[in-house]
């Protein structure tokens, strides 16, 4: 361990039964190891902790190079992860499907229940391959990367245990290493007070405002020309600040201001994490079955219900917001179509409202054909006209072209493989957090009618999730 390892044991308050905890994970670990013959095996050690853990402090005091923290749209489990028991990663170039697909669909397989890969991938790995991380704060993240936590501290309700993943043989044969790992797991006690965040000192938009307005006239220049139908185009807003800025202390307080969103984070050991509120699923996976969506079209909240309601049925009405979110629709529509039997929308539109806006709903169910791997979903799914566009490939050339920042992580799909299931949400209200700095993105679709204005407006409330916590 390094000073700062250190540092960071002395500063959290162990639980009293940390020690308890750790033999107990260290005999099973021992124990399940027994009879791992030369076979690929995948086994799970649970131990039940009484005492509330702290996932913040969690994830920010372990001397682990992998965390990994996700909680799904609308449940009370939450998974907090550190370090890495095995890793699929692409490094650089495009994400080729049928690699991944080996590489995760054949080990997915073995997995026993509840173990999954948690990870996502770059919304564009095409731009990585040509420009070489035109972003270097994207660089510890790769165009994917896939990871089997060594530790997973999971929430559900008030039931809370600690899993150790061990992958056979290979661990098996370094069990001592695998021991040790343990031994150096903290378990936080519950703090009374987050510890809180810094007020930034500057902010600096990517597009500037003035950029933006001629960038989206470009845009409306090319649809009107028929070249494109719709863009989804994004910017970034960095903040900075005098000290660094804890992510852990971000995802604290984002998460209960965010509900029914997907929570999430993720840091590989580089110098940034992302993080985010996402009310976006790409799709759930549960055997044969597929839940989509179409998210698309825009609305603030107000205060009062009249006003209110107002929005929501100006929303729900609106021409320029429903052809936006029936270019998702339908492309997702399209995509689904050759891997299913069935699909259908049971919903219709309906309104999705969110504690910093509201949106266009349409929920997607299918019946799979055999054989549908989640990999082969999000070959099929990413990226979807709500996060790229119609046609897509000139939308992504267009995306390249002009918006003038590496999204990197943001708006990539993200979220876990397990075993004939699968979920992924679309990484959008998201933040990338490096030292004393943190990039939040957003982007808003732009269709015939688009006004460059209130597209930055638009914006301006997306990225108002985090806005608003340092306010
Ligand atoms: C691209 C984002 O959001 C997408 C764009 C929307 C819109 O323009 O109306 C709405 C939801 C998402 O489809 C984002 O938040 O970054
Ligand atoms: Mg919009």
């Amino acid at each position: 361990m390094n000073t700062s390892d250190s540092l960071a044991v002395s500063r959290v308050r162990q639980i009293d039964a940390a020690d308890a905890v750790r033999s107990s994970l260290v005999r099973q670990v021992r124990a399940a190891i027994q009879g791992v013959n030369g076979h690929r095996t995948v086994r799970r050690v649970l131990v039940d902790v009484e005492q509330r853990v702290d996932t913040a402090d969690f994830l920010r005091s372990q001397a682990f190079e992998t965390s990994v923290y996700w909680a799904g749209r609308g449940t009370d489990r939450s998974v907090a992860a550190v370090g890495a028991a095995e890793v699929l990663s692409g490094k650089s170039g495009a994400v080729d499907t049928d690699v991944l697909e080996d590489a995760i669909v054949a080990r997915a397989q073995s997995l026993p229940d509840g173990a999954r890969y948690y990870g996502g991938m770059r919304f564009d790995a095409f731009q990585a391959t040509n420009n070489d991380y035109p972003d270097r704060g994207w660089e510890s993240f790769g165009t994917y990367r896939f990871v089997l936590p060594r530790f997973e501290l999971i929430q559900s309700g008030s039931e809370q245990h600690i899993v150790c993943n061990i992958v056979g043989p290979s661990d098996v044969k370094h069990i001592d290493e695998v021991v040790a790992d343990v031994n150096r797991l903290l378990l936080p006690a519950k703090r009374q007070r987050s510890p809180g965040f810094p007020s930034p000192t500057g902010r600096t938009d990517v597009p500037a405002r003035e950029n933006w307005m001629s960038i989206i006239q470009g845009v409306l220049e090319s649809i009107s020309a028929g070249a494109v139908e719709k863009v989804v185009m994004a910017r970034s807003a960095t903040l900075s600040h005098d000290v660094d800025v804890d992510p852990y202390a971000v995802l604290q307080q984002l998460a209960p201001a965010t509900p029914n969103c997907f929570h999430f984070s993720f840091d590989f050991g580089g110098d940034s994490t992302f993080v985010g509120a996402s009310p976006e699923r790409l799709f759930r996976q549960t055997n044969c079955t597929v839940y989509s969506e179409a998210v698309a079209g825009t609305r603030s909240r107000a205060q009062t219900t009249r006003e209110d309601r107002a929005l929501r049925d100006d929303l729900m009405t609106s021409d320029k917001d429903r052809r936006e979110h029936a270019f998702v629709e339908d492309a997702i529509r399209e995509m689904l179509a050759p891997l299913c039997t069935t699909l259908d929308s049971p919903n219709q539109r309906t309104e999705m409202k969110l504690s910093g806006g509201r949106h266009i709903w349409t929920r997607i169910e299918g019946t799979l054909n055999d054989d549908v791997s989640p990999v082969a979903l999000l070959a099929a799914l990413h990226p979807t006209p709500a996060v790229g566009g119609v046609p897509s490939e000139r939308a992504l050339e267009t995306i390249r072209e002009r918006e003038g920042f590496d999204r990197g992580w943001y708006a990539g799909p993200v979220g876990w493989i397990g075993k004939d299931e699968a979920e992924f949400a679309v990484a959008i209200r998201s933040a990338r957090i490096r030292g004393a700095q943190m990039a939040l993105y957003s982007g808003a679709g732009i269709v015939r009618g688009s006004d460059p204005q209130e597209e930055w407006d638009e914006i301006e409330q997306k990225i108002g999730n985090f806005l608003s916590l340092v306010d």
